[in-house]
């Protein structure tokens, strides 16, 4: 059965949100975790297919699971929340139940509903310790506990009087597992997500609640925690992933080390952590760090986030270290200032100015003052550094949904396959002006409204740097310098303003690189003359087109709107015979004039070309012909889509603003299949697309769709078998790409989800948060909750589960998807006329 037709399978009453998808056929519950992007023929023999917990055979009756009993330390958040206390618990489908003892003939200490569990997550005040975290509106009356009402830990986000958690502590991190797996499988509430569940910390760094301030922490990290609203509770909750975060928005923003604070982590400058480190009892129980993380220390730690970092630190990497059981693992740090935080109010102007730029200037004049598409603000270099993902290798985020399972064509099919190519890492630049209103500054959060503008823009950041060969081949400018000094003036590059195609020459990424596949020597730039003569005309082509209007601005240049007057007598010559078709005079074209001493990384401009070449497809914008009227002057020539973005769709909708989803159900499903048949394409042909978005999705007045931007596309081969490059755009970004781990096509069925969610909300998840909260978030919370599930659709519903399955293994393949039932909704093409209408 297809996973769509699994997917199909969740009832109505069990489908409260979306959630992660049903598993693959045989496998079972696994402790080696979920989530987990390792190769599949690993996975495969890790998999316990005969463990009844939690397991999805593929039939009806595995929605039933057994009971699950089992010995486990309880504590509440009561009156004897400083007690663990030993009890017999059991699952069964209906109630979570604590006894005194084995003998459950008893009545239960405490007996919870399945239906009022809102919320289960890894939790740090004990070895294997979990949370669960009730709703009082759905509690009844069958607790005989005494829990009270209080701080609920980090379950209980919002008003915690409503909420009240439990921490569980089974003895072994493999019970905890499969208690963690037994319980996601049968509450109804849980959209199937958990907090990762195989780490320990050894970080002694925390949150001070009386103060309201992270403590034991480097210093750009407390500031950068500061202004991302990430609270202590979110601490307290999944700090591993805190860590992560930050050091994703780190390497993002291509902050390194900071020389004056290598000690960071000294006891004698964290008075609290001495405290921590002594056993000293430390006040607020619910949210104390420093206790939580001393008992956390007691245990083994088998895959510390920080501490399993086995790579060897690159020359100028330091591991500020108090003793064996504090470090804070970081590289030195520069401390940014304050002004180096995202600023919404200025991508925000950025965008909307970028916007005004679309149709206001002549096509002589690519690069007006005001535009600085690229390189406009300071680029950073970027870094990666080594064994990041090393720790934290099992998340719990568990699929829940008794489906009957599905991947037909799972696994091996891309456990062979390996990824290759990553065509176009982007090293940050050095050296370019920030304009003034593009220098970073904090800005108050801007309406929904306006980040979504904001967006518009955004752009896509890849922090790696890997060789690039065989088809696309093309390798990096330079090698990257395992150095971590950066000029200390520099600001963070703003995460959704992440650069691209910076315009000044490039000095070379600085800092400290991830493990790397040596790259190619660099590619001269006769090198990429001659790639570029090999697909573009040498001549001068405005004879050819008559130039109407601007169409769009890019990182790399602009896009005109053009007519074409007559073909080049050597295309005629060369092309017609296949293509009359597409060349014909008369017909509208863009052109993307691009100014190559202002491209850093020409090699990527001519990767995007090649890709587009090879990629002929209904659903992919065409690339006609190339120009190079000069050495410096590249004209691309692609077919033209009137109707704009489907982000400019999206915001222009009728019904954007009122009550409603900026687009139907049924336009929804239209866009997401012709989106799916061009990524579908893509994924035959190797090639992960690496930021789909509303933004790279264009429509033409014939409603058809087509996909754009290839110049993130990385090319599986079988030399390589993922990719751990930081690519994408971060809202749009799967959670193992966040989390740095190995991935490979199906980061582009994530962002097609996530896309999905756009065309129903208007925005992506986490839009109107801090970037830096919004990377914790996809990194934690995994699957993202609709904010009206009640007002659509199983179908839709369904099928956003199986594209936002953050466990990879689950999540669907575009082969499946374009079987899901969602898509039998799809409207006709005439039903977006009044989408496209906006433009006229
Ligand atoms: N084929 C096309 N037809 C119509 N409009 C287009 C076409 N291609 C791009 N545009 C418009 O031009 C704008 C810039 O497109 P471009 O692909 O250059 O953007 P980008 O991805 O931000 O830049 P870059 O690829 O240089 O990094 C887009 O917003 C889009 O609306």
């Amino acid at each position: 059965m297809s996973l769509s037709a699994a997917a199909n399978n969740i009832s109505d009453n069990e489908f409260q949100n979306i959630g992660p998808a049903p598993r693959p056929p045989g496998l079972g519950k696994n402790s080696s975790g979920f989530n987990q992007t390792q190769p599949l023929t690993k996975l495969a023999t890790q998999i316990d297919i005969h463990r009844g917990v939690g397991a999805r055979s593929g039939s009806q009756s595995s929605m039933h699971l057994k009971k699950r009993t089992g010995w486990v330390s309880y504590k509440d958040d009561g009156l004897l929340s400083f007690l663990w206390q030993k009890r017999y618990m059991v699952l069964n489908d209906s109630y979570l139940a604590l006894y005194k003892n084995d003998k459950v003939a008893d009545d239960p200490v405490l007996q919870i509903p399945l239906t009022s569990i809102v919320s289960v997550s890894r939790n740090q005040l004990k070895q294997n310790c979990f949370e669960i975290v009730r709703s009082n509106e759905r509690l009844s009356s069958s607790s005989n506990s005494s829990v009270s009402t209080g701080s609920s830990g980090s379950g209980s986000t919002g008003d915690s009087g409503s909420r009240k958690s439990i921490f569980i502590s089974p003895k072994t991190e493999q019970e905890l597992h499969s208690w963690l797996d037994a319980i996601f499988a049968k509450c109804p509430l849980l959209s199937g997500v958990s907090s990762p569940t195989n780490f320990t910390h050894k970080v002694h760094v925390g949150f001070d609640p009386e103060t309201g301030s992270f403590v034991g922490m480097p210093s750009n990290w407390e500031k950068l925690l500061k202004h991302s609203r990430i609270t202590g509770e979110d601490w307290n909750n999944d700090s591993a992933a805190v860590i992560q975060v930050l050091r994703f928005y780190q390497e993002y923003n291509g902050i390194s080390g900071n020389a004056s604070n290598p000690n960071i982590n000294n006891a004698n400058q964290h008075p609290p952590l001495n405290a921590a480190k002594n056993g000293s009892s430390l006040k607020s129980s619910g949210n104390n760090i420093y206790k939580n993380l001393n008992a956390s220390n007691s245990s083994v730690n088998p895959a510390g986030l920080l501490a399993q970092r086995h790579a060897p630190s690159p020359p100028n990497t330091e591991v500020p270290r108090v003793s064996e059981k504090a470090t804070v693992p970081l590289a030195k740090t520069n401390t940014p200032s304050p002004q180096h935080f995202t600023p919404y109010q200025q991508q925000t102007q950025h965008s909307r100015h970028t916007q005004q730029t679309r149709n206001g200037q002549s096509p002589n004049t690519p690069y007006g003052q005001r535009n600085l598409p690229h390189g406009n603000s300071q680029q950073q270099s970027h870094q990666q550094q080594h064994g990041l993902q090393a720790g934290y290798q099992s998340t719990g985020y568990r699929p829940h949904h008794n489906n009957v399972n599905p991947y037909a064509k799972q696994p091996t099919a891309y456990a062979s396959k390996s990824l290759e190519q990553n065509t176009r890492d982007v090293s940050p630049q050095q050296g370019t002006v920030i304009p003034p209103r593009l220098h970073p500054q904090r800005a108050p959060p801007q309406p929904p409204s306006a980040l979504r503008t904001a967006q518009k823009n955004v752009q896509t950041t890849n922090l790696g740097s890997s060789s690039v060969q065989a088809h696309y081949e093309i390798s990096e400018d330079r090698q990257p310098s395992p150095t971590t000094h950066r000029a200390e003036q520099q600001p963070l590059q703003p995460l959704r303003q992440a650069p691209k195609k910076p315009l000044t020459e490039q000095k070379g990424p600085v800092g400290v690189t991830k493990q790397r596949k040596p790259t190619k020597p660099s590619m001269s730039n006769a090198e990429i003359m001659a790639k570029l003569n090999t697909v573009a005309l040498n001549i001068d082509p405005s004879p050819y087109f008559n130039m109407i209007e601007k169409a769009g601005q890019g990182a790399s240049g602009s896009v005109y709107l053009a007519q074409r007057i007559m073909l080049p007598p050597k295309l005629a010559d060369e092309e017609l015979g296949n293509n009359q078709e597409r060349l014909k005079p008369g017909d509208k074209v863009a052109i993307k004039q691009m100014i190559l001493s202002k491209q850093p990384r020409k090699e990527l401009i001519v990767n995007e070309i090649l890709v587009m070449k090879d990629s002929r497809h209904k659903n992919i914008v065409n690339f006609l012909e190339a120009y190079l009227k000069t050495e410096d002057d590249l004209w691309v020539v692609m077919e033209f889509m009137e109707g704009g973005s489907l982000t400019d769709i999206i915001e222009n909708s009728p019904s954007n603003g009122s009550k409603n989803s900026p687009l139907t159900e049924p336009q929804i499903a239209y866009i997401v299949r012709e989106t799916c048949h061009g990524l579908r394409f893509l994924h035959d042909k190797n090639i992960i697309h690496r930021d789909i978005k509303s933004d790279n999705v264009l429509l033409d007045t014939r409603a058809r769709v087509k996909i754009t931007d290839f110049g993130f596309c990385a090319k599986l081969t079988d030399k390589r078998s993922k990719r751990a490059t930081m690519v994408g755009t971060p809202y749009w970004m799967a959670p193992e790409v966040v989390k740095q781990r190995e991935y490979d096509e199906k980061v582009d069925v994530w962002s097609l989800g996530i896309m999905g969610i756009e065309m129903l909300e208007g925005e992506p998840p986490y839009l109107n948060e801090d970037p830096l909260k919004a990377l914790y978030l996809i990194a934690t919370n995994g699957t993202p909750r609709l904010k009206h599930p009640e007002t659509l659709s199983l179908e839709i519903k369904r099928f956003l589960s199986v594209c936002l399955c953050v466990d990879v293994r689950y999540r669907a393949s575009t082969e499946e998807l374009l079987h899901h039932t969602f898509f039998n909704m799809a409207c006709e093409p005439e039903d977006l006329t009044p989408l496209l209408s906006w433009k006229k």
